[in-house]
């Protein structure tokens, strides 16, 4: 089965509010794609018509090349977790899970297997209302996962989340996408994402602000730049610059090498015996990626409409 989501050309309005305008993008099978941008950019409206709670007003919104709606057992091939909120308070979390679990010919002991994955083993069977939202986040997470569907989609499911629920959760997507399962989860900040998405889809205003692997991005963000301390500044600046490098002197004894890959940097600097005592590569954080892509777009938005889809590397 072709476990693709794909979005194209998706047009959603509530009234005068364009809520998605005509957004395109893809998550793959075997990845974590991330849906990010700033609060009221689109993605619980996108998501809510990848599973059929809204109507779009033109484009698509498929998974495996159908709409939901057209899948024959929706339970078992696409999890969703939407609005962790929506249980009833006097249910108990193992109740609403075994209610769905029975309705779909699935076995108490699934149930059960599941609490314990997402650990609420020994809350399970209070009830739902004294439920913080971590808690709850937790139950939406286990009914997502119920059928073991291929397909994923969690809207901020690390909201309410403590540090070691972050922890776990990113674990968890990354554990799920390496089984071959296609992983989409939203979230307004990029810092959640970090070390859980392999791919971002970003949006703002309803639109695409850009399509990218993680990777790519934050080595774009980088910039390939490489801090040396050396208190031989002279005879590395003639070394590296004689290599191609583009060479700066940040500091009494820091320089910012760009174009050159550390490794070659070190073995340049020892080949001419040059003393050094840190040769680092400049890491971006996806947070600092984030905002030199937002800005980017902005930049795109004040030029005209035409070129909202920022591919780094492209320019
Ligand atoms: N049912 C609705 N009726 C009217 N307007 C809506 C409705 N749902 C969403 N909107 C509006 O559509 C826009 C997009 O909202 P949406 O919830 O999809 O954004 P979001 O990116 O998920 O934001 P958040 O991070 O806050 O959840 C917002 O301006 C929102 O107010």
């Amino acid at each position: 089965m072709d476990t693709t989501i794909e979005v194209s050309g998706l047009h959603k309005r509530f009234g005068q509010t364009p809520a998605v305008d005509g957004l395109s993008f893809t998550a793959r099978p075997g990845h974590v794609t991330g849906f990010v941008g700033p609060n009221g950019a689109g993605k619980s409206t996108t998501m809510r018509m990848l599973v059929g709670l809204d109507l779009p007003d033109s484009g698509h919104a498929h998974i495996g090349g159908r709409p939901y709606r057209a899948l024959r057992t929706p339970l078992y091939e696409v999890g969703a977790l939407l609005d962790a909120g929506a249980i009833h308070p006097n249910r108990r979390g193992r109740d609403h899970l075994l209610w769905l679990a029975h309705s779909h010919g699935l076995s108490a002991r699934r149930v059960d297997e599941l609490l314990e994955l997402v650990g609420l083993a020994s809350a399970g069977r209070r009830r739902a209302g004294g439920y913080s939202l971590g808690m709850r986040q937790r139950l939406g997470i286990a009914t997502a996962l119920l059928g073991d569907p291929p397909v994923l989609l969690l809207d901020e499911p690390v909201n309410g989340l403590d540090p070691e629920g972050i922890r776990w959760i990113r674990g968890l997507l990354r554990s799920l996408a390496a089984e071959g399962r296609t992983v989409l989860i939203s979230s307004h900040l990029m810092s959640e994402l970090e070390d859980s998405a392999d791919h971002l889809v970003v949006v703002g205003r309803g639109r695409l602000v850009a399509e990218t692997g993680v990777a790519e991005l934050l080595a774009a963000a980088s910039g390939n730049r490489v801090a040396v301390r050396t208190e031989a500044r002279v005879q590395a600046i003639a070394v590296l610059t004689g290599e191609g490098a583009a060479v700066a002197a940040t500091g009494r004894d820091t320089l910012t090498v760009t174009d050159l890959p550390a490794e070659r940097v070190i073995a340049l600097l020892t080949t001419h015996t040059i003393p050094f005592s840190e040769v680092s590569a400049h890491r971006a954080t996806l947070e600092e990626a984030y905002m030199e892509l937002t800005r980017d777009s902005t930049e795109f938005h004040a030029a005209g409409d035409s070129a909202l889809a920022h591919h780094p590397g492209e320019d």
